[in-house]
């Protein structure tokens, strides 16, 4: 398992083209972090720059604007009240990451419904955290667009209706079936289902149980698909790079942080380009 997923990972990280320009590399938006989870947009928002896309938009609430010019100023920021600005540029990105710190209020609801109505087939949706559970308690109809759910057991049981000591490989491939979407079901032993196909992560610690984790991965799967061409080989890479990143650091540490995890991304991307 750990050399197969290595092979993907050498097939998909391609050695940049000298004629290339921060255009090639995608250009992805984050929307999520209200006043409480700020700290959630921004550790996504630094995955993503740090996993090489081209542009990160971040749409959160202004009062996170400060930290997360400070944490990751290469990201740009719009105020996610402003519905003109949604309105006008959603179309714009290649990926659209929604949910890390978004919460569950009347207004996070009305940013997923804008995004669900507006986004196009041509379009990548991440659908995390927060946005998992507005799906799963408001049974809301997915978009056409190549969607990727990414979470963890509580929200999965939200989600699928599959209690968490049921989520085996059958129960869970038949609802990422009825999904339509590629499924990153996180735990101890994180699997991507997509297809008809079950990728096994051969790695992850516990150093890696804390907050903002899943935040983290949520960005670098943003940063892999705005940039690879192959979105499920691009999402494999990306949650193999997340924890063969935390179980090296884990070797000397007792807990790995999730900002610790995007300072190591590039150095990993260079390690296996091809
Ligand atoms: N610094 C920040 O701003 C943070 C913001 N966060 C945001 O907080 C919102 C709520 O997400 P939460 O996940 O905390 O809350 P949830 O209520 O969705 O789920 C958390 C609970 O699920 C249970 N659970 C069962 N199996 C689990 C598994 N395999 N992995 C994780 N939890 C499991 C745990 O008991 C845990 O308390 C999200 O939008 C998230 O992005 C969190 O990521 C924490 C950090
Ligand atoms: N004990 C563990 N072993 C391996 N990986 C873990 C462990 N605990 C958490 N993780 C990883 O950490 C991440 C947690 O995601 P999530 O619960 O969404 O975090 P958050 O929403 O707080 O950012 C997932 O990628 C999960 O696989
Ligand atoms: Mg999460």
């Amino acid at each position: 398992m750990f050399n197969s997923s290595i092979n993907i990972v050498k097939r998909t990280i391609r050695k940049r083209p000298n004629n290339s320009h921060k255009g090639t590399f995608g250009k992805v938006c984050i929307i999520g972090g209200n006043q409480n989870f700020g700290g959630a947009a921004i550790m996504a928002s630094k995955a993503c720059v740090y996993s090489g896309a081209g542009l990160t938009t971040t749409f959160t609430d202004p009062v996170n604007l400060d930290s997360l010019h400070n944490i990751i100023p290469e990201a740009m920021f719009v105020d996610y009240h402003d519905d003109n600005k949604l309105k006008s540029m959603i179309n714009s990105f290649d990926v659209i990451l929604i949910g890390p710190g978004l919460g569950n209020d009347d207004y996070s609801l009305s940013l997923v419904n804008q995004v669900f109505q507006q986004i196009n087939n041509h379009q990548i949706l991440i659908i995390d955290g927060s946005a998992i559970t507005i799906v799963a308690n408001h049974h809301l109809t997915l978009p056409d667009a190549n969607i990727i759910f990414t979470p963890h057991q509580m929200e999965w049981q939200r989600l699928s209706d599959i209690a968490i000591p049921d989520q085996n490989d059958k129960n869970n491939q038949n609802k990422v079936n009825a999904l339509h979407s590629t499924v990153v079901l996180k735990s101890h032993h994180t699997k991507v289902y997509s297809n008809n196909h079950i990728w096994v992560n051969p790695g992850g610690t516990p150093a890696q149980a804390t907050g903002g984790m899943g935040d983290t991965l949520a960005g670098m799967i943003a940063g892999f698909t705005a940039q690879f061409a192959n979105t499920e080989d691009a999402v494999i890479s990306a949650v193999f790079a997340h924890s063969f990143i935390a179980d090296k650091l884990a070797k000397n540490q007792y807990v790995v942080l999730p900002t610790q995890i995007s300072d190591h991304i590039p150095q990993f991307m260079k390690k296996f380009e091809n």
